[in-house]
């Protein structure tokens, strides 16, 4: 039978990154994307601003929405400190599968939770099932039109601090206009954009970096 992208994805990783190394995970996405197939991975023009993010956050519980293949999720991970927790939910099952042999391949696993199922049913169970108190940092990379109500379900069910970090993939293409408008006009909100490219394309797009103000 015919293999899938993500299929393909993984194998390029099992053949050409370092079991145990994250970066060598990365790179292997990367070049398989810009050589073989486009996959909708944050890539490595938006990657390199997500580490940036990351790095300056030092974040401690970490929420993203949207795994895909685990590229990302593998991306920041990497840059987590020792005690630090990532819990990265994804509604297909299929993508899921893919991204924990990723993760595994990385050496990741005891970093991230990954959970099946969609965001709408999981952030308000987020405290009881996980123990979390607030994400110190979310990274948005789901459905687009799920980016806004995700958001304001964060917002009410208290996972939220003043000073967490949102930080939005794909403001520009595919798009998030109502999530954008949202965060850049909210009094609760500091805002700041990002430009970048479209993965593995010149088109534009960018990355929304929005502080919670409580
Ligand atoms: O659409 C995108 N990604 C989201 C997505 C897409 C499909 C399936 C899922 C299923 N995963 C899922 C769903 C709902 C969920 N709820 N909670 C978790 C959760 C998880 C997620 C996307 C598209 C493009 C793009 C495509 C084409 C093009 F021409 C230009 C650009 C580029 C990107 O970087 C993108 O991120
Ligand atoms: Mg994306």
């Amino acid at each position: 039978t015919q293999s899938t992208r993500p299929q393909r994805l993984l194998h390029a990783v099992q053949k050409n990154a370092t079991r145990g190394d994250p970066r060598s995970v990365v790179k292997a996405i990367d070049n398989f994307c810009r050589q073989k197939e486009w996959a909708m991975n944050v890539g490595d023009e938006k990657g390199c601003i997500l580490d940036s993010v990351v790095s300056e956050v030092n974040p401690v519980t970490v929420l993203e929405l949207g795994t895909y293949c685990g590229y990302s999720t593998v991306r920041i991970a990497s840059l987590l400190p020792p005690h630090a927790k990532l819990i990265t939910l994804e509604f297909n099952p299929d993508y899921a599968k893919i991204a924990r042999q990723v993760i595994a391949w990385a050496g990741l696993e005891d970093k991230i939770q990954l959970v099946e199922g969609p965001s709408g049913e999981w952030i308000p169970k987020m405290k009881e099932q996980f123990g979390v108190k607030t994400f110190d940092l979310v990274f948005l990379d789901h459905w687009k039109d799920r980016y806004l109500p995700d958001t304001k379900l964060l917002e009410d069910c208290g996972l939220l601090r003043k000073g967490s970090i949102l930080l939005a993939d794909n403001v520009i293409c595919p798009g998030t206009p109502d999530y954008l408008e949202y965060v850049r006009n909210s009094p609760r909100y500091k805002s700041q954009y990002f430009k970048s490219h479209l993965e593995y394309t010149k088109v534009e797009d960018g990355l929304e970096k929005s502080v919670f103000l409580g």
